[in-house]
């Protein structure tokens, strides 16, 4: 009988290897490599929900995770995504207009348009970062390729919950539970990896 597996030994036979795609030979130069740490575990019960915690001691500097993003057109977001439980995992994201090629009325609003927002779903582990107003987890936007890029902002301990800034006290829409003002240098670590020099 034969075997309904993929991996089966029926199924292997039917692989010919001239027949790949390039895509799975060598990754082609636009591929986005997609960093994932394996010294991460998720905790599903902490008070802030489910975070994620390192397994063993991570260097300053380390890739973490890069997220592919969804970016939402703003008409679902005010009308959609705004009003639902998603609302507390999408990231700011900017709108990206192309540039005027006139200088007419339309065109000015067009620019205008440019420096607008909306938001975008992160996929993958970095919609399960918490927040902490001491961020050890340093975020950047990569506009061109629709991803977030995680990195480790110092050294980690064994243990210690992996945690990003979403922003001043004044940004959250939920009670920060390990708020501590004297630490509270938020909003300077979103987007900070060029700054880092990570
Ligand atoms: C992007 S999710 C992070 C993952 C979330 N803990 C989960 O279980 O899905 C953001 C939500 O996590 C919770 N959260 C994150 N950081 C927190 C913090 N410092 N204090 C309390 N709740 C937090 C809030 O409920 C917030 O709306």
């Amino acid at each position: 009988m034969p075997s309904a597996s993929p991996s089966g030994p029926e199924a292997s036979t039917d692989v010919n290897p001239e027949a790949q795609t390039p895509y799975q030979k060598v990754p082609p130069k636009r591929a986005i490599p997609l960093e994932r740490c394996q010294y991460l575990y998720l905790l599903p019960d902490t008070p802030k929900g489910r975070g994620v915690f390192a397994s063993q001691p991570l260097k300053r500097g380390t890739h973490l995770e890069t997220s592919p993003v969804l970016i939402l057109p703003p008409s679902e977001v005010t009308t959609h995504t705004s009003k639902t439980l998603l609302n507390h995992y999408t990231y700011n994201w900017p709108l990206q207009v192309s540039p005027p090629t006139t200088t007419s009325p339309d065109a000015v609003m067009s620019r205008v348009a440019g420096s607008q927002v909306t938001q975008a779903i992160i996929f993958g582990l970095g919609s399960l970062f918490n927040h902490s107003s001491n961020p050890n987890v340093v975020w950047t936007r990569d506009l061109e390729r629709e991803c977030v890029v995680y990195k480790t902002l110092r050294d980690i301990a064994e243990g210690e919950e992996l945690c990003i800034s979403y922003g001043g006290p004044g940004r959250l829409t939920f009670v920060d539970v390990d708020y501590d003002p004297r630490e509270a240098e938020a909003e300077s670590w979103e987007d900070g990896l060029g700054k880092l020099g990570l």
